[in-house]
């Protein structure tokens, strides 16, 4: 297939169907941090089965629709994530079967030195009556691809946190395995795990998941703010401005504007942002 923006942008994303269960929410929510004071009663609803409840995140790995891009001919081991918007209409449903239906929004070329962006929206619904659960917009970085031209419309470019000192921080720890736990919720790209896979994408090591540190940073707002855990996320959205690697340590710097959080993740021991322009706001 030759690839150009428009083939892209016209590309059927498949449908993908999904029936999450206890045990899936349970290992999603321990693999982004939940559990890590399991004596808090609220906090053991969403990694224990009574009275069991989806992380807010959960729905980022709900009826994915895989790696489809490779399809389109894009440079897959090239690719990183590069940007995710997350927007929570009610919590996952477990044992409902859940439909994603998903669209190419734009591509955005960057020429062939630093590729294109390719940002697609996945609404998340129950099969039998349609109710929205979620929408998602995930941008991807197809670092290894450009000079075919732009086409659609990108999203609006997730604005910068503010020029401050931030209201509070919250360290949390990336488990040395976290990638190795992470890629059991569906996301097998060897690029998390392989050495020989992430030397091949340019990285001198294996990185973690986007959405894993998406999903802690979404773990350590609420902890932050509500160490009863009892806090909801209505929305999320975050920047990867730069590869994470399992073991290190991110802290969460975060501005509160009522229920609105804007946040930015710094790895301090590299002097790194990981995670920027985020914003998440409380329910
Ligand atoms: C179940 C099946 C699942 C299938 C999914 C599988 C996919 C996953 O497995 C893949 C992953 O999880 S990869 C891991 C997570 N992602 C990363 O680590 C990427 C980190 N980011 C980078 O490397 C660079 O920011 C990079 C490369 C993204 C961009 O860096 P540069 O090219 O140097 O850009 P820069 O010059 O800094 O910025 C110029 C302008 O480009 C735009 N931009 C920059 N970074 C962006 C980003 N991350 N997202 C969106 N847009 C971005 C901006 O317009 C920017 O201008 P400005 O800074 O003024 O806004």
């Amino acid at each position: 297939m030759t690839l150009s923006a428009q083939s892209i942008l016209d590309f059927p994303v498949p449908q993908a169907t999904h029936v999450v269960t206890a045990r899936d929410a349970m290992l999603y929510a321990l693999s982004v941090g939940y559990g890590t004071n399991p004596l808090d009663e609220n906090a053991l609803n969403y990694v224990y089965e009574r009275d069991l409840v989806a992380a807010p995140t959960l729905a980022n790995i709900v009826a994915h629709p895989g790696p489809w891009l490779q399809q389109t001919g894009v440079d897959w081991a090239r690719l990183v994530h590069s940007e995710h918007r997350l927007m929570i209409h009610r919590p996952v449903p477990l044992d409902v079967p859940l439909i994603s239906r998903s669209r190419v929004l734009s591509v955005v070329d960057r020429g062939v030195e630093k590729g294109m962006f390719v940002s697609f929206e996945r609404l998340i619904a129950t099969v039998d009556g349609d109710e929205p659960i979620a929408t998602i917009v995930q941008t991807n970085a197809c670092r290894g691809d450009g000079g075919c031209g732009s086409a659609g419309l990108a999203p609006e470019p997730l604005s910068k946190v503010p020029d401050r000192e931030p209201d509070f921080e919250y360290n949390v720890d990336i488990p040395r395995n976290a990638a190795l736990l992470y890629r059991l919720n569906g996301d097998l790209n060897p690029l998390h795990v392989d050495p020989r896979a992430a030397g091949s994408s340019g990285f001198d090591r294996p990185i973690l998941h986007g959405l894993c540190s998406f999903g802690y940073a979404g773990y350590a707002i609420v902890a932050a703010i509500d160490p009863g855990m009892a806090t909801g996320l209505s929305a999320i959205a975050a920047r990867f401005s730069a590869p994470i690697f399992p073991g290190e340590t991110i802290t969460l710097q975060m501005w509160r504007n009522d229920a609105e959080i804007r946040f930015r993740g710094i790895v301090a021991s590299r002097g790194v942002t990981i995670l920027d322009n985020g914003m998440a706001r409380l329910s």
